[in-house]
């Protein structure tokens, strides 16, 4: 068994994660970590996460543990396997010490995400002060980058927008299908659960509705762009329901493409990808919350010369922990038959 620990556990994500390695076959929960001054610290998994009830494997594991610098080094060498969901802040600064012991490190957080480190200082507020892990960082888009992810120590697992908006626009950009004259514009909304368990009034039920934020200035706007290797206008709303994201996106084309080439490139992209389902229909979240697969389908204008594509996540599990966990299927390879699809569906 892999020896396997998380820190951030009494999050949202954090919760995906615990449930996701008590099932994996070959990963074991060993220590579940909150932070120094939690008000979950010393509380038992089900007291933290009421769903978590009644599980007696968890119930073994004991209580959260709070975290504290100087068990850094202990953590870096105890484990096989380091599952950050913490917020950037605290992966940009803790990080670089977890990376000099043994353990593979999977970041939830966007702090190692990107690679230039002065796009932290607008985009996050803070300066980036460790380009050397920043170099180091492999970026966890699971279809695409499998070969980076087996052979990385640590991975920067995408965020819930970019994942929606990559896995949508990527096959189009592979293939050079795109028009050279205009962007691909995106307009994706989110559940809620995106911004975290920590109550505030944006987020409240009273509040919220369904609106635009972060126009043109949130921070998954730079990361789509790396990833993508080109500009896009992207739009995130928040809207009044718990889980998933849908991303809508419109893409103008080359005057030469045709309908085959569209199906053409989405199939060599996903044919063989066990979490991608390309549909007939539009895709909607009820079908994808609470699961790994990323729900994908388009409209081809020949007339308009462009393509509506629309994909559908559950944004904390493949907009964040089956993805980390599907990185960590990547990295394990073929021991003992693990697929990069073991243990999620
Ligand atoms: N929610 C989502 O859909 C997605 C989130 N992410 C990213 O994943 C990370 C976790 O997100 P999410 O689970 O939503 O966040 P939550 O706010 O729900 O949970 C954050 C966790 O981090 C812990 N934490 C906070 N500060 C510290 C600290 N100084 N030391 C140790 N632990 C600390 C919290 O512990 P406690 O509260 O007990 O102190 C809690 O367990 C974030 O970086 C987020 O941006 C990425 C993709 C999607
Ligand atoms: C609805 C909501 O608030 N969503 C979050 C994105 C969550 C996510 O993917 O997180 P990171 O990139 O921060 O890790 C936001 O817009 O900030």
């Amino acid at each position: 068994m892999n020896k396997t620990c998380i820190i951030g556990a009494s999050g949202y994500t954090g919760a995906e994660l615990i449930k996701l390695i008590n099932r994996h076959p070959i990963l074991e929960l060993r220590a579940c970590y909150v932070s120094e001054h939690s008000n979950f610290a010393g509380k038992t998994l089900a007291q933290v996460h009421e769903q978590l009830s009644g599980d007696d494997k968890l119930a073994q594991l004991g209580t959260m543990i709070a975290f504290n610098e100087s068990m850094l080094d202990n953590i870096a060498n105890e484990f096989d396997h380091i599952f950050l969901a913490t917020p950037h802040e605290f992966s940009h600064d803790y990080l670089p010490s977890l990376l000099n012991g043994q353990a593979n490190v999977y970041d939830l957080s966007g702090a190692f995400r990107l690679t230039n480190p002065q796009i932290f200082e607008t985009y996050y507020g803070f300066e980036h002060k460790h380009h050397n892990a920043l170099k180091q960082a492999v970026y966890g888009l699971a279809e695409w980058h499998a070969q980076l992810i087996q052979n990385a120590k640590f991975i920067a697992v995408p965020g819930c927008y970019p994942t929606a908006s990559l896995l949508a626009l990527k096959p189009l950009i592979s293939a050079n299908l795109l028009a050279n004259n205009s962007l691909p514009v995106i307009n994706a909304t989110s559940g809620v659960s995106g911004a975290g368990r920590k109550a505030s009034v944006t987020t409240s039920f009273q509040e919220v509705s369904l609106q635009a934020y972060g126009v043109l200035q949130h921070r998954h706007m730079p990361e789509i762009e790396e990833y993508a290797n080109q500009q896009v206008v992207f739009t995130p709303h928040l809207g009044a329901f718990k889980r998933g994201i849908l991303a809508t996106l419109t893409c103008f084309l080359k005057p030469s493409v045709s309908l085959e080439d569209i199906d053409n490139a989405y199939n060599r992209a996903y044919q063989n990808q066990p979490l991608i389902r390309l549909l007939p229909t539009m895709p909607k979240l009820d079908n994808v919350v609470h699961t790994p697969y990323c729900d994908i389908a388009y409209v081809y204008s020949a007339e308009k010369n462009c393509i509506v594509v629309t994909s559908a996540i559950d944004n904390l599990l493949k907009g964040a922990a089956s993805q980390a966990i599907q990185c960590c299927n990547l990295k394990m390879g073929d021991i003992q038959g693990i697929t990069q699809e073991t243990g999620l569906i």
